[in-house]
């Protein structure tokens, strides 16, 4: 059975940040996750995750102005000095939370004619990145994002872009963060894809589609999915980053459902 996280930035809403812990926990949950840790102390944070007895899997490294639509810097030539000032921060709070693994965003660029300067950026800044993290242990994650319908502009909008950046850079800890929504938005097909990608994959996110919601909203069979990573051996963690329909407690009925079907 995968080992389920949840994202603390999109689920559990109905709670002040750091009280969606505990509600994680209660509901189920052994791992969170979110997008931003840094509007918060590490040592909060970190008090949570031990009360609660939760794995702290993963964090975005700072991508840039959030508010202001950015959504990443790490492919942005004129943003190399913040990108790398972003990892040391990344890495004093991924040792504060004992996290394993960052994910790195690599940002919009929208001129597709001229998009040479932002692969060589990217590639080295994900060579630096890596080669930070790598003697602490930490594994980098570039994710595919979807650029039809949330991110128009997403520099890595398939997994093959994304392969292509992991390839290049060239460091055994840098790795595909692999998406289910997005990845059903670009190309479908995910089973044999994640046979294919299985080898490269050190994380994996899930929502449903269309709308972005929890297991049983839209299309994607979440049972066979599931049921494929785990005849893959697939050892990481699977997160649920999805914006619930009618409140999340309510729409857990997927985990509920999954974990019953394992007791049988
Ligand atoms: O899928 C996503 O959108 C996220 O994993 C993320 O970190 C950026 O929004
Ligand atoms: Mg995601």
């Amino acid at each position: 059975m995968p080992r389920f996280a949840a994202n603390l930035s999109l689920l559990f809403n109905e709670y002040p940040f750091l009280d969606r812990f505990g509600a994680a926990a209660a509901a189920g949950f052994e791992g969170v996750e979110y997008l931003f840790p840094y509007a918060w102390r590490r040592e909060d944070l970190a008090e949570k995750l031990q009360q609660h007895r939760l794995t702290q899997v993963l964090f975005n490294l700072p991508a840039g102005d959030w508010e202001a639509g950015e959504r990443g810097i790490a492919c942005l030539p004129d943003r190399i000095e913040e990108f790398r000032e972003g990892v040391f921060q990344a890495l004093d709070y991924a040792r504060a939370l004992d996290c394993r693994r960052l994910n790195c965003l690599a940002g919009l660029w929208h001129d597709v004619d001229q998009a040479r300067p932002a692969w060589d950026t990217l590639v080295e800044n994900l060579r630096f990145a890596a080669d930070l993290l790598a003697p602490e242990g930490i594994t980098l994650t570039v994710e595919a994002i979807n650029s039809r319908v949330d991110m128009p502009g997403f520099l890595l909008d398939t997994s093959a872009r994304a392969m292509t950046a992991i390839n290049a850079c060239g460091r055994d800890n840098v790795l595909l963060q692999y998406d289910l929504y997005h990845m059903q938005i670009m190309e479908g097909d995910l089973c044999r894809s994640l046979s294919r990608l299985c080898p490269h994959i050190g994380h994996i996110q899930f929502a449903d589609n269309p709308g972005r919601h929890e297991p049983g909203s839209g299309e994607i069979h979440f049972p066979v999915v599931f049921a494929h990573l785990d005849r893959l051996d697939y050892q990481g963690w699977v997160s649920a980053e999805y914006h619930p329909l009618a409140g999340t407690e309510a729409g857990l009925g997927w985990l509920h459902d999954f974990k019953e079907t394992q007791c049988e």
